[in-house]
């Protein structure tokens, strides 16, 4: 078959010429209940051309709910994992998704999902502990990733994101490489740990953010590829919302926050490691220290969201590494457009390395993610909503949150509803999920303010966290639940952390029955 000069450039190992395939001459490999790997994280650096060619397959001869696969990826794969979503061709997901298709499909029942901390899915993959029931000692049927290069040892370079693919490369038994030519080589970003299990395993030994130990490309035995694909799609990330009032009320509470960390000495001037999660607000609040004139930032984190590149544009932000670059195509634009410059002060790691707890702890990382929903002890809910509805996963908000030197949560105080434009609280009296726990946050902001809950008791916690961050409409229904709640306990001898059991889930039922929060009358309790 022809060559593209374009994959020829790309394609320096020659022996893998041999193997270029046209997509749809793979599809015979595939079989119902396979196990499959692939590349990717936050919807960048997936393989596009054979997933795509397997929902072809499907749609063309029927195979719907026929042609199914335990698939495995770093975090969320974009738009390839929700078209499998919407042709039944998911049995069981992990560790996180994003997609309204996908979400649906988790949330009707058709797929089963399961979350786990990023920083520790690749290594159990590796461990067999997801693949207990299979009897061929194998784990991964095939791994599909994709490539930006593959050098002339016939490693592989990957693209905008590098995820669990080390560990995936490790146990999968054939490898299928999509090169693809769209997008520019990102040769020369990457700092990769190849896995080791315990109990040879030795100590990450990053001490800086832009320290580099590892390997530029993913070594394989060049066996195990049985095929090279050229795929031409770029990733496609959608636009995020704007900024707007509320996100910006959000980052000048913790930029104001910041700044009295380093006049009291807590914090050094250029603040410490950064780590931000993803959605709106996230990159909301990356946009709002591009205005707070802090100076030689670094940044220790998983996904890099455009407003990162306002931060290198205005000198900000020194150096940055994460495991995803999860640009939109006008942030890709950007940074292409100066990639000589940006290429130098960015890193991309495996998930492994980038949420690793020991490396979060040592660096002293400030960490900021965004929750469904915070209760009045701190216990917070980054996945669920009413308890059962699957957003997206839990992500590598735990792997942060419990290690970094600071946890921040940040969330809008409400939430519209069809019925009520304050409809949900973002403070309730009782977590409906708790992902991660009192014992793990510090601070928590909205737009109303900045609850410091440092070394506070959990009643104390409660106070700080109505008075500072909830949003007026519920100020007075939270007291009074607070209250009601400490009268009760003290009858009962249980006052560390009050609850009324009866009344705790109150909001969560009154929204789901009259979609608003706001409660009408508690029930008698004594
Ligand atoms: C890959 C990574 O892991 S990055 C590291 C951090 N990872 C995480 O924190 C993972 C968990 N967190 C998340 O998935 C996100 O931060 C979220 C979903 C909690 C918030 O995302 P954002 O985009 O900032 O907030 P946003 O307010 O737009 O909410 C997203 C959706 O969740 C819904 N939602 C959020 N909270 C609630 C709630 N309490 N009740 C009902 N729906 C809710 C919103 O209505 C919205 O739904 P829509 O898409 O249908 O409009």
């Amino acid at each position: 078959m022809t060559i593209s000069n374009l994959l020829k450039e790309r394609v320096r190992y020659l022996p893998y010429l041999k193997k270029v395939k046209q997509p749809h001459e793979l599809i015979p490999l595939f079989k119902n209940g396979q196990y499959l790997g692939w590349s990717g994280f936050t919807g960048v650096g997936t393989p596009k051309a054979v997933p795509d060619a397997l929902i072809e397959h499907v749609e063309k001869n029927n195979l719907q709910g026929k042609l199914k696969f335990n698939l495995f990826v770093g975090a969320s794969a974009g738009p390839e994992e929700n078209k499998w979503a919407e042709h039944d061709m998911i049995i069981k997901r992990a560790p996180h998704q994003v997609g309204k298709p996908i979400a649906k499909a988790i949330n009707s029942g058709q797929i089963k999902f399961f979350d786990k901390h990023l920083s520790m899915f690749p290594q159990d993959l590796m461990y067999g502990f997801y693949t207990r029931e299979r009897t061929d000692n194998k784990i991964l049927d095939y791994m599909i990733i994709e490539a930006t290069a593959i050098k002339e040892d016939g490693s592989i370079v990957p693209g905008p994101s590098v995820g669990g693919s080390p560990e995936f490369m490790a146990v999968a038994d054939k490898i299928i490489v999509e090169v693809n030519t769209a997008t520019p080589s990102f040769e020369g970003i990457h700092d990769i740990d190849m896995p080791v299990n315990p109990p040879y395993r030795q100590p990450y030994p990053y001490v800086k953010v832009d320290d580099r130990c590892g390997v530029d490309s993913i070594p394989l035995d060049p066996e195990k590829v049985i095929a090279i694909v050229e795929s031409t799609t770029r990733d496609k990330v959608p636009p995020n919302t704007p900024s707007d009032e509320m996100s910006k009320g959000i980052a000048n509470n913790l930029v104001e926050f910041f700044r009295n960390e380093v006049k009291h000495g807590r914090l050094p001037e250029n603040l410490l490691p950064l780590q931000s999660g993803i959605g709106n607000i996230a990159n909301a609040v990356i946009e709002g220290l591009t205005d707070a004139n802090f100076k030689h930032l670094n940044v220790w984190t998983e996904v890099l969201q455009d407003s990162f590149l306002d931060l290198f544009e205005n000198g900000s932000l020194d150096f940055a590494t994460a495991t995803s670059i999860r640009l939109t195509e006008n942030g890709f634009e950007r940074a292409f457009a100066n990639w000589d410059s940006f290429k130098n002060k960015i890193c991309l790691r495996s998930q492994v390395v980038s949420n690793n707890p020991e490396m979060i702890r040592r660096l002293g990382v400030i960490a900021m993610n965004t929750p469904v929903e915070v209760d009045i002890y701190a216990h917070a809910n980054s996945t669920n909503v009413n308890g059962s509805r699957m957003l997206n996963g839990l992500g590598g908000s735990a792997d942060f949150l419990r290690n970094a030197k600071l946890s921040i949560m940040h969330a809008p105080s409400a939430r519209p509803t069809k019925v009520d434009p304050t409809g949900i609280s973002s403070i309730v009296p009782m977590a409906s999920h708790v992902d991660q726990t009192e014992h793990d946050l510090d601070i928590l902001v909205t737009e109303q303010g900045l609850a410091d809950l440092r070394g506070l008791c959990p009643r104390d916690r409660a106070r700080e966290i109505i008075k500072q961050c909830a949003h007026p409409d519920y100020k007075s229904l939270l007291t009074d639940y607070l209250e009601r709640s400490e009268h009760y306990a003290a009858k009962h001898g249980c006052l560390h952390e009050p609850h009324m059991l009866k009344n705790a889930f109150k909001f969560h039922t009154n929204l789901a029955e009259r979609g608003t929060m706001k409660v009408d009358k508690w029930d008698e309790v004594d």
